[in-house]
């Protein structure tokens, strides 16, 4: 069970936060009590040795019971992965299917205790809903008769067009923004957005490219760069002509190299399926534009703070819980732990693109091929409680 709290919502740095303040409720549930236990154990028959014979007698360890009759007794709790029934105090018991494990033998191992419910890595795969391509097209909405691109030539077209940008060095101390190169293998390509579009459904979330606006959340002139309080980064022409060259392509089909994974330490977390080079433009952030005072209750752990008004009833975030896209799935680094700080590959950065704030999610180094993106959720001001982070 989730132990009681009330919640206020921050904006801090790239993110807005939400603070927890224990109440007055007991301390969350780790291991499940002996009744509770009780209540799901089933009958075990002991299988006697002595019994084989049929005959009454007695073994060394004295009482049996009565000669022959029938023995009972509660089975215990062992684990699932090493079938010992040993170490019960490092058990962990599945919230849903009441199997235990140990927290060393899970794959991935569990190094602290789960705070309220925790389900077992059956339990917690979700059900890995079957898209076909065509239902692939609609939830990403690509355009039947954009249908040709998915040929991928524009891939091509992008390696020459990078090419063409001129040597690495001069890329360098340019520092312009890479356009995304998408997979080339388009039976790959559809595992990725498979991969995404599961993610999104398990969560009842619809995919979005863009910042939605809402008729009873904030109009789209509520953004404007001009209410914000610090002065914000302004993207250059060429680098707003290379984002606008991405959105096209995800229009088409052409998704970033990526894939949405579950893991049952970190939740959804996306990894690179092809190298991705430092720049590479990764995603927006996107989602329902709203003003920060609407949402400061609000449950959503993925909010993104879009501007930061000088006057505070003007601030704006991004809230991916109804509609977003890959960016809302992408994890961040342990500030406190100099382990956790080098997995950094992304930089989350807010724009001034044609007097918009916008968010965008950049490659800050080159990536491998499998390796997990990671940004700093505390880009500007250290308050997304990062602790428990892995
Ligand atoms: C924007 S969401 C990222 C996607 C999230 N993992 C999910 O399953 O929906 C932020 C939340 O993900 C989890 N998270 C992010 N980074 C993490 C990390 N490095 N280790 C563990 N959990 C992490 C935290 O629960 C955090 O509140």
């Amino acid at each position: 069970m989730v132990p009681s709290s009330s919640s206020l919502a921050m904006v801090v740095g790239g993110r807005v936060v939400k603070k927890r303040f224990r109440s007055e409720s007991p301390p969350p549930r780790r291991f499940k009590s002996m009744v509770e236990i009780m209540k799901v154990a089933k009958f075990v028959e002991v299988q006697n040795d002595d019994d084989d014979d049929g005959g009454g007698g007695n073994g060394d360890d004295g009482d049996d019971g009565g000669g022959g009759e029938e023995e009972w007794c509660y089975g215990k709790m062992v684990c699932e992965e090493c079938g010992s029934g040993e170490r019960e105090d490092e058990t962990l018991i599945c919230d849903k299917c009441d199997k235990g494990f140990h927290m060393l033998c899970l794959r991935p191992i569990v190094v602290r205790v789960p705070n309220g419910i925790w389900l077992c890595p059956s339990c917690v795969n979700r059900p890995i809903k079957c898209f076909t391509q065509k239902k692939i097209f609609e939830f990403f909405r690509i355009q039947k008769s954009n249908e040709v691109n998915w040929k991928c030539e524009a891939s091509q077209d992008i390696k020459k067009r990078r090419r063409r940008s001129g040597p690495p060095v001069f890329h360098k101390k340019r520092r312009r923004l890479l356009s995304f190169l998408p997979t080339e293998d388009p039976a790959r390509r559809i595992f990725q957005l498979e991969s995404l579009a599961s993610a999104l459904t398990a969560l009842k979330m619809d995919y979005t490219d863009r910042l939605t606006y809402l008729p009873y959340m904030a109009t789209k002139s509520a953004n404007q760069t001009i209410f914000e309080n610090k002065a914000m980064q302004i993207l250059c022409k060429e680098d707003t002509e290379t984002l606008e060259q991405c959105l096209l392509m995800l229009k088409n089909g052409l998704f970033p190299p990526l894939v949405v994974v579950f893991d049952p330490r970190e939740g959804y977390t996306v990894e690179a399926d092809e190298p991705i080079k430092d720049l590479t433009f990764i995603a927006e952030y996107t989602g329902d534009v709203d003003f920060l005072k609407n949402r400061e209750h609000d449950d959503c752990d993925s909010m993104m703070t879009l501007l930061l008004a000088t006057d505070p009833a003007k601030s704006l975030v991004v809230c991916p819980d109804k509609r977003g896209n890959i960016a809302r799935f992408i994890n961040g680094i342990n500030n406190h732990s100099m382990e956790s700080r080098k997995k950094q590959n992304l930089r989350c950065v807010r724009f001034n693109i044609n007097g918009q704030c916008r968010v965008l999610l950049i490659a800050n180094r080159d990536i491998a091929k499998g390796e997990r993106l990671y940004y700093d959720y505390n880009g500007y001001e250290h308050e997304y409680p990062t602790h428990n982070f892995l």
